[in-house]
């Protein structure tokens, strides 16, 4: 396994409030990896760091085996935040024009692109409309399509799929498998919908800053002796700080 990203030892505090506490994780190529566990767990904490918009207070944080953060490397990351920065002002297609501009590609491309990722979540016919008309799901769906502009090796998506109805849904799942599958992209999603957890080929949980466990869904599901993610999930909560890594 050849690792995009590498997660050693760290800790991240915001004023006196511990986040995260000593995580270790790695990400093979190619793989695609959930990150679950509940609201507050410190998993956005975790991709931000990532992406190399947190600095960790101690430990190392390799992607494509830089150090981040690192400047250089974004060509290479499609981010899609748990809020939307998007122009409000502007069109959903001068939304993906400026991001699509403040990356290495040529006009072509940058039309390429745009069709291919707007095509995707559904978007094209409202590519002239302002953003500020746009539905929440909407909004969702054209931060998900700035992620995938440059074509990037790696996504990285929080909560991608919250406020996106099941249809579109199930679409940007397949795609996201194709990515994967025929492009070998990594991405981690984080996510609090254990059908989506399921589909990932690794899944970590995450509790009060800590990876409790991780491994393949069906192995997290032998470790916690259940038969579903959502007993995971409940399992996990009552065996805290239990050893139970299963790397
Ligand atoms: N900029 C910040 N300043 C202070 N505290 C923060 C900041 N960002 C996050 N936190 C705190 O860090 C903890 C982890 O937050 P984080 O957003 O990483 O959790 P999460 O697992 O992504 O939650 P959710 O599933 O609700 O998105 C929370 O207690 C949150 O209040």
């Amino acid at each position: 396994m050849n690792p995009s990203i590498i997660v050693q030892k760290v800790n991240k505090s915001f004023g006196k409030k511990p986040v995260l506490n000593e995580v270790n994780l790695t990400i093979g190529k190619g793989q695609l990896y959930g990150l679950i566990g509940p609201s507050g767990a410190g998993k956005t904490t975790l991709v931000k760091m990532i992406v190399g918009m947190e600095k960790a207070n101690s430990g190392t944080i390799h992607v494509l085996d830089e150090k981040m953060p690192n400047l250089a490397i974004l060509q290479e990351i499609g981010y899609m935040a748990q809020s939307n920065a998007l122009y409000l002002e502007l069109t959903g297609e001068e939304n993906l024009k400026f991001f699509a501009s403040l990356f290495k590609l040529n006009k072509d491309e940058q039309r390429t692109r745009i069709a291919y990722a707007s095509n995707l979540v559904n978007l094209t016919a409202d590519l002239k409309k302002r953003v500020a008309a746009y539905s929440g799901g909407m909004k969702r769906r054209l931060s998900l399509a700035i992620a995938l502009i440059q074509d990037p090796q790696l996504l990285i998506l929080d909560e991608p799929t919250v406020g996106i109805d099941p249809e579109l849904k199930l679409s940007i799942w397949n795609e996201l498998l194709r990515l994967k599958n025929d492009e070998g992209k990594t991405i981690i999603v984080t996510t609090h919908v254990m059908d989506e957890a399921e589909r990932c080929d690794m899944v970590a949980m995450v509790r009060d800053g800590a990876i409790l466990a991780s491994g393949t869904p069906d192995e997290l599901k032998d470790l916690y002796h259940v038969g579903s993610l959502d007993e995971v999930f409940l399992k996990a909560g009552v065996k805290q700080h239990e050893n139970l890594g299963v790397n």
